[in-house]
């Protein structure tokens, strides 16, 4: 029997008010594929993340993680998704390891086991070292690192992650897409909010998300065609926010 895919969007609308933020979005996410959401700011990116980790709900469409219907089961199915929202929920006075024990602990993870998917989540995200230190002493870059480890101590099949390098310098946030590229190589399925396109890998997916809805779901190649895929991404959208369009 085929695996469902790690997710999938059927039909999901949601309106807030008049508002049609989110228009029969579908899309499916093939596992352990770097899989960018590409749109240009107001297309519905934060709304989307916001349903699928059910701080908002909708009647319209269905959201599958690994299967697991959102809304009938949703313990299961957000048992499998990791989520990196854009504005930090670091505690900055307590260190990096107290941070990752209370998330952990959030998942009714203790002890030795939490101990260990804890060691082992700051492994991938080489963090390792930085433990003991209150969070305030690290960088921006290396705060977003934690929030991914703190993402991954789960071991979720899902990683979103919604706009996760704003604000940081050009070489964090190269160092950050290059990490989660990583990640996904080993076998998570990302699924990474952005309106920047350096961010996004020839072999990576995309899916083109503008003005709450898809245009486009395929390989970042066969989006950009035969032009750079910064060119393909304003001919769709015209590239900028929804106030300027
Ligand atoms: N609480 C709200 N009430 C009314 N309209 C909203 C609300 N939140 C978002 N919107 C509108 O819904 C649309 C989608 O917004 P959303 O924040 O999901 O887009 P986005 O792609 O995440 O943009 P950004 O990159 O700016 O975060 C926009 O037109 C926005 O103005």
């Amino acid at each position: 029997m085929t695996r469902p895919p790690a997710l999938r969007v059927s039909h999901v609308s949601l309106s807030y008010g008049a508002k049609k933020a989110l228009d029969d979005v579908s899309f499916a996410l093939p596992r352990g594929r770097f899989c960018a959401l590409l749109g240009p700011n107001g297309a519905g990116k934060s709304t989307l993340f916001s349903l699928l980790t059910r701080l908002l709900v909708t009647r319209e469409g269905t959201i599958e993680v690994a299967g697991h219907d959102l809304a009938r089961s949703p313990r299961a199915a957000l048992a499998r998704i990791g989520v990196v929202f854009q504005q930090p929920t670091l505690d900055l006075d307590t260190s990096v390891m107290r941070n990752m024990r209370y998330f952990a602990a959030l998942h009714g993870l203790a002890g030795r086991d939490a101990t260990m998917r804890i060691e082992a989540a700051l492994d991938r995200l080489n963090m390792r070292e930085r433990a003991g230190e209150t969070v305030r002493a690290l960088n921006g870059g290396h705060r977003r690192r934690m929030e991914i480890a703190r993402a991954l101590v789960h071991a979720p099949e899902v990683l979103l992650l919604d706009e996760p390098t704003v604000g940081l310098d050009t070489a964090s946030r190269r160092a950050i897409t290059a990490h989660v590229h990583d990640l996904a190589a080993e076998g998570l399925t990302v699924l990474w909010a952005t309106h920047l396109v350096d961010e996004i890998g020839p072999g990576d997916e995309v899916v083109v998300l503008h003005r709450g809805r898809v245009l486009q779901q395929a390989s970042a190649a066969e989006v950009a065609g035969n032009r750079p895929l910064i060119d393909a991404f304003i001919e769709m959208t015209g590239g900028n926010d929804e106030a300027l369009a």
